[in-house]
């Protein structure tokens, strides 16, 4: 047989950089969602009498299924008993219903006592109908664009293992990021005039349904390819898949508990300071409303250039180890700023573009470290554990930044003082510095080489 007849749709360069359009398409749709209401936290104070601290608990609801239920551990093991294009169907369509019930907690048609509201309106009584709907909704899409987005990885190494895989997941972290881009710009002025909050949400909506067609094509190439190469599939597949086993072998591991640390409060010094920040510049730096989003909107920005030139350096340089090092320096200025500084328009634009850098280059070299830590076979389960334990940070943060908010400002009638909530985000930075020095002590102990360049010559 010739080598040409073995070869798979996957050896075609056009029909990988295809499969990497269409998911990386659809991780662009998800983040979008994801940060599409942080822009708009004053709308929902002034328009729906959401507090502070309800505000943070929706951020939260990000997270509950996935740390209360275990969501990513089971999504984990659904995607390897039943494969890429199962997984990944049925949680974009759980991501798409609980993006439609956020969009529909935030409509009058809601509101004003349409399907549901009398429902939701007979308990809890001290929570509106529309918080109700919206955590549901989020907490729903949380679970779906989560293991969406484990999925995309897997699929990712499908198409690009042993050939372009790094560039090709810094492209995708990249295109994810655009779309957090454009919610942090565009979501206002989606609202419009009138801050009609259902409005960016309804093209949220709009946007996961055509992301979730670009999977489909993908699903399509994807049956193609496993018809080629059953059998090396299944092998990978077996490589990867999540073992209950192992998580207690991963809790043996320090070099594992460090970074998983680090990664919680890195991540919750970003995600949830991103989802009070439009408010932040509106409050302390005087920003105007539509504008506070577009300086939030920095922070994806940077990354989106900076994240795959990081991704390079450190593929050719090394310094994983001592750039996570920085990053949580950085952390500490910029949230100290945020906290302490004064209130000129400067200082938010240079604490932003700094945030930015530790943005671009922590998860450049936090994600290909795990490979480093932790032995291959246990790779699957490491990275569904690590994101299970960066969720808790995501669901606590913004409800504690939220009540924190709350608390400092009461009788307050000006603008918020968030000096308090920044403080804590102060407090994550310093303990992702610890983390990061303890990290580097066992990988000088036990050499898993986290300075060293990831490509070998
Ligand atoms: N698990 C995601 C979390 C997230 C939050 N908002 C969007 N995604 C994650 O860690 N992504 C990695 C990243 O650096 O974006």
């Amino acid at each position: 047989m010739s080598a040409n007849l073995k070869q798979s749709i996957r050896d075609s360069k056009s029909a990988r950089w295809f499969v990497l359009a269409t998911v990386s398409f659809l991780m662009f749709t998800g983040y979008f969602f994801t940060d599409i209401m942080s822009p708009l936290q004053g709308a929902l104070r002034d328009n729906f009498g959401w507090s502070n601290a309800e505000y943070g608990m929706f951020a939260g609801s990000y997270s509950f299924l996935n740390v209360f239920c275990l969501m990513l551990i089971f999504g984990g093991i659904i995607l390897d008993k039943l494969g890429i294009r199962f997984t990944g169907t049925s949680f974009i369509g759980v991501m798409i219903a609980g993006a439609f019930f956020n969009y529909y907690a935030m409509t009058d048609t809601f509101n004003n006592g349409g399907l549901g509201y009398d429902f939701l309106n007979s308990f809890l009584t001290q929570y509106k109908p529309s918080l109700k709907l919206a955590i549901l909704g989020y907490t729903l899409f949380g679970v779906g664009v989560e293991i969406a987005g484990i999925t995309v990885s897997r699929i990712l190494v499908k198409w690009f293992k042993g050939k372009e895989l790094a560039l090709a997941m810094g492209l995708e972290m990249a295109t994810a990021r655009g779309g957090m881009l454009l919610a942090f710009s565009g979501s206002r002025l989606m609202a419009g005039e009138e801050q009609i909050v259902s409005r960016p949400l309804a093209f949220g909506v709009l946007f996961l349904v055509i992301g979730f067609l670009a999977f489909f094509i993908h699903n399509m190439m994807d049956k193609k390819m496993d018809a080629e190469v059953a059998d090396d599939t299944a092998a990978a597949a077996e490589e990867d898949e999540f073992k209950v086993s192992d998580i207690f072998l991963l809790f043996k591991n320090p070099g594992f508990i460090f970074i998983a640390l680090l990664c919680v409060l890195f991540y919750s010094a970003v995600f949830p300071f991103s989802k009070f920040a439009p408010d932040l510049m509106v409050q302390k730096y005087m920003f105007n409303d539509n504008f506070a989003g577009s300086m939030v909107g920095l922070l994806p920005l940077g990354t989106i250039v900076l994240t795959p030139l990081f991704g390079a350096f450190l593929d050719n340089k090394g310094k994983g180890a001592s750039v996570m090092v920085l990053g949580a320096i950085l952390l500490i200025i910029v949230h100290s700023i945020f906290a302490f500084g004064p209130d000129q328009k400067a200082f938010a634009f240079i604490a932003m573009i700094v945030l930015g850098f530790a943005f671009s280059f922590v998860p450049a070299a936090m994600w290909p470290s795990i490979p480093k830590i932790v032995p291959e076979s246990r790779l699957g389960s490491a990275y569904a554990m690590i994101f299970m334990i960066q969720n808790v940070g995501l669901m606590l943060f913004p409800m504690i930044l939220g009540a924190v908010l709350d608390s400092s400002n009461q009788g307050n009638t000006g603008n918020l003082d968030y000096s308090n909530s920044m403080m804590l985000m102060v407090g994550c930075g310093v303990l992702a510095l610890f983390f990061a020095f303890m990290l580097k002590a066992v990988d000088k102990k036990n050499g898993y080489g986290l300075d060293l360049p990831n490509i070998q010559k």
